[in-house]
């Protein structure tokens, strides 16, 4: 922390906290709240006191003089990929941006670095700042390539707010600690930060609690002072979790400025045993195609229960909901069809990875569910290697007369001797899904080597060798 911008610490002026509001917005963004509210995708707001008339005023675009608001929401760094739970709270941000408002996501590349203890039994592992650096990094391009997969494919032709993506490091790396702590450390009072339910399950557990995590919360609350400040930003977003932080950012604010800001929270996505979905818990569904591949993600909304595919659709996707009606209509006659699940998969997936990634998602079911030749055969080697994650991959050369066995032992995917031999006469070989039972037949292209140089070899049940043959 070196600089003294603390300093500034004074009542916000007008103009500027409307200085970035200067943008047109559409007429419907009155309905602002109420849509969203509909969906399910607010579950909680705060102050309560606002909700009646100040927050409801502050989306109306019918009052005279209104203007676009400014909207943040926050996602640390302690992962290098966003996941399915972080996309609700984005699909939120989306919500205001299309109404016309200006939204923010906040990379916290230093709160990353202490690690929010909302929701948390244990304290995190500690990050270095280069993983953090490196991680930050990585989520500002997952949050880049999702705005812009929204602005180009899910358009409607409506002027649309700001979508600007920022990092808490920019301020706080400018900080003196010592200047920190005597001009905000000042504001806040012991009892309260000690009030939150944050703190107080931790402070009762074994593990106790770092100052650092203590902190934690007093940065969170300047950030969205920072964000008031610089942007007029009067809304902070966030998962339930985060109610706690919110009331200190709302607390801070309020007492420097007099000025009202406002939470609002997104319900928790929670896994089938009702646990958050997410790093800690271990099991994330991450909107980054290297680890989660677009097919994997297409799955994982095929995959969902029918009690909670509505809720989804609402929740996920920019349906309208007399069209989620439709679908729920469609999908009540004949459920095992899937319908509502495949719609909201594909809605999702292309929201992620954009048209080409739900197209390879759809390929990837076609080829391993249907055991399509044709999907498999315009499939590129990376789509491959994610539909088939175990598989091993080799590259061998094509020399004239190549045989099925010969493929089998350069891919070392049978045994050497008679037994190997066997493996092929009694039917456990399939080469591109079709069966092969002579040893000695040899390979012929188009049948066994596909139009884009790759044969799939399955052993048994389940284990699988993609060969890429070399000039061809
Ligand atoms: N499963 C979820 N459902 C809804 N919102 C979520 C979920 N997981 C994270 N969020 C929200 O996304 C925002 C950024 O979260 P962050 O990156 O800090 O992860 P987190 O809350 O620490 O979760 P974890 O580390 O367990 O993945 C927060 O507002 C958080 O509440
Ligand atoms: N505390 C949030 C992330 C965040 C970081 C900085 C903020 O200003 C806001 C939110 C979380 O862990 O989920």
């Amino acid at each position: 922390m070196a600089a003294p911008m603390l300093r500034r610490l004074c009542r916000v002026p007008q103009s500027l906290v409307w200085l970035r509001g200067s943008r047109a917005v559409r007429p419907g963004a009155r309905g602002m709240l109420v849509a969203p509210r509909a969906r399910g995708l607010f579950k909680e707001f705060f102050p309560e006191s606002g909700t009646k008339t100040e927050l409801p005023e502050l989306f109306d675009r019918r009052r005279a003089g209104s203007s676009p608001q400014t909207v943040y929401c926050g996602f640390d760094p302690t992962g290098d990929s966003l996941h399915v739970g972080h996309l609700l709270t984005l699909l939120g941000l989306f919500h205001f941006q299309r109404a016309g408002h200006n939204v923010i996501a906040l990379v916290g590349g230093s709160t990353a670095l202490l690690g929010d203890p909302s929701g948390r039994t244990k304290g995190r592992e500690a990050l270095s700042a280069e993983c953090v650096r490196a991680n930050a990094h990585a989520l500002r391009r997952g949050l880049e390539a999702l705005a812009a997969n929204h602005a180009r494919l899910f358009a409607d032709g409506r002027p649309w707010g700001s979508f600007t993506v920022l990092d808490n490091a920019a301020w706080f790396q400018e900080q003196h600690l010592v200047d920190f702590l005597a001009t905000v450390g000042g504001h806040f009072r012991m009892g309260t930060l000690l009030s939150r339910l944050s703190v107080q399950s931790r402070l009762k557990s074994p593990e106790g609690m770092s100052l650092a995590e203590f902190f934690y919360q007093v940065l969170q609350a300047y950030d969205f002072y920072y964000l008031f400040q610089h942007y007029g930003c009067r809304v902070q977003l966030g998962g339930s979790d985060q109610l706690g932080n919110i009331m200190s950012g709302y607390e801070f604010i309020h007492k420097l400025t007099g000025e009202d800001v406002f939470g609002i929270t997104v319900p928790l996505i929670t896994s089938t045993t009702g646990a958050k979905l997410g790093k800690s818990a271990g099991n994330a569904v991450w909107l980054n195609r290297e680890k989660t591949s677009p097919f994997e993600l297409y799955q994982f909304f095929v995959r969902q229960q029918d009690d909670s595919v509505e809720r989804y659709l609402k929740l996920f996707t920019f349906l309208p909901l007399p069209e989620i009606d439709h679908i729920m209509q469609l999908h009540v006659k004949e459920p095992e069809k899937r319908v509502a699940q495949k719609r909201l998969a594909a809605e999702v997936t292309k929201l992620v990875h954009g048209q080409e990634g739900l197209d390879s998602a759809k390929r990837c079911t076609q080829a391993l569910y249907h055991s399509s030749i044709e999907a498999l055969e315009v499939m590129s080697d990376q789509e491959l290697k994610e539909l088939f994650k175990e598989a091993s991959f080799s590259e061998l050369v094509l020399d004239p007369g190549t045989s099925v066995i010969d493929t089998c032992r350069k891919a070392n995917a049978i045994p050497d001797g008679p037994r190997g031999y066997r493996m092929i006469t009694e039917g456990g070989v399939s080469i591109n899904h079709r069966q092969v039972t002579n040893p000695e037949s040899v390979l012929v292209i188009g049948q066994h080597i596909l139009k884009n140089g790759l044969s799939l070899l399955k052993i048994g049940k389940r284990n699988f060798y993609i060969i890429k043959w070399l000039q061809l």
